[in-house]
């Protein structure tokens, strides 16, 4: 696995919050999406702009990807949003409802209109039925295109439906984005959970987001940080499984088949279990 990042908790902060944006400083999350969406009234956008653009030049946020969430394309805030963010060079640019190919492309091209630098990638945020239908062609646009965020609130809204335990009214969406990520080997972090004093309804829905294949998860709040480092890591179990799977294969060459703790090791299951310890030692990396 090359030029693996891990992507365990993106956490959004509204850019117009300063508080918020010194205390991100010290929080260990993996990423930080600097908003000037949904998270920022209209009259306090130009603001917001100003400091998500100096908190990017800043140097002070460590190792955290850094990542501006730009107005949509067809907004008003737009064309402002990617020359500040073009001028800025955060690791991505995250643009939000985006809905087709054609989308894609045109971002692309307004990117390089804008000059956002080609080490800026684009984030492109699927939250809508057409978007989830269309997630795979979505997904292959552009080399440029190298992770789907799934913006749940936006496509709940847009599903005519509401929030319910356990996401099962929009299952299917999640996994058909997990399916075209995985189709295009691109990165897919879940979308965000609203309850922020329910941790236990928090962790539940991270599990269910791990399980289902998701890289990571947007979050909103401090307090949800840990839950999703922990949930989308592998866990001691996890690794020290892959650790004795490996060893029993490479104790067994030549031999027909390999088993460990009683189970039957194929050449994909080894594949699977360097994954895993490819994940952890990335992980470790950024923590030390
Ligand atoms: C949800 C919140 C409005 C809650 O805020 P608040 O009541 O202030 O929380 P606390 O008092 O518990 O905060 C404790 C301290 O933590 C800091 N804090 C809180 N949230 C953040 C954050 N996101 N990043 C950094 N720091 C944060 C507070 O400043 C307190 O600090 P201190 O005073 O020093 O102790 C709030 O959490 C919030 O605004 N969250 C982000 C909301 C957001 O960005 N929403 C937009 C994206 S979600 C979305 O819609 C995705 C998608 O588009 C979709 O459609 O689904
Ligand atoms: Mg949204």
């Amino acid at each position: 696995m090359t030029d693996f990042r891990p992507r365990r908790s993106v956490l959004y902060m509204p850019s117009s919050n300063e508080r918020a944006l010194e205390k991100a400083k010290t929080l260990p999350v993996d990423a930080l999406i600097l908003d000037l969406e949904d998270a920022v009234a209209p009259d306090a956008k130009p603001q917001a702009r100003l400091n998500a653009a100096a908190a990017v030049r800043s140097g002070e946020y460590g190792a955290k990807e850094l990542t501006i969430r730009v107005n949509g394309a067809d907004t008003e805030w737009h064309d402002d949003d990617l020359k500040a963010a073009a001028e800025a060079a955060p690791d991505a640019i995250v643009v939000p409802k985006v809905n087709s190919v054609d989308a894609v492309l045109g971002l692309v091209d307004a990117f390089d209109a804008a000059g956002v630098p080609e080490s800026t990638s684009l984030w492109a945020m699927i939250e809508s039925p057409y978007a989830i239908l269309h997630a795979e062609e979505i997904a292959a646009a552009s080399e440029r295109l190298n992770v789907l965020v799934l913006g749940t609130n936006d496509l709940v809204k847009e599903l005519y439906v509401d929030h319910v335990v356990g996401r099962t009214n929009i299952v299917t969406s999640l996994q058909l984005a997990v399916l075209a990520a995985r189709a295009t080997g691109k990165v897919v972090l879940d979308g965000v959970y609203n309850d922020v004093k329910n941790l236990d309804g928090y962790l539940a829905e991270v599990e269910q987001g791990r399980a289902f294949g998701f890289d990571g998860k947007t979050i909103i709040h401090p307090g949800q940080i840990e839950g999703a480092n922990k949930g989308f890591a592998p866990s001691d179990e996890a690794i020290e499984n892959a650790r004795g799977l490996i060893q029993a294969w490479e104790d067994g060459k030549g031999s027909g088949v390999v088993t460990y703790n009683g189970r039957m090791v194929e050449n994909l299951h080894v594949e699977s279990a360097r994954r895993t310890l490819d994940i952890a030692a990335a992980i470790e990396a950024i923590e030390a």
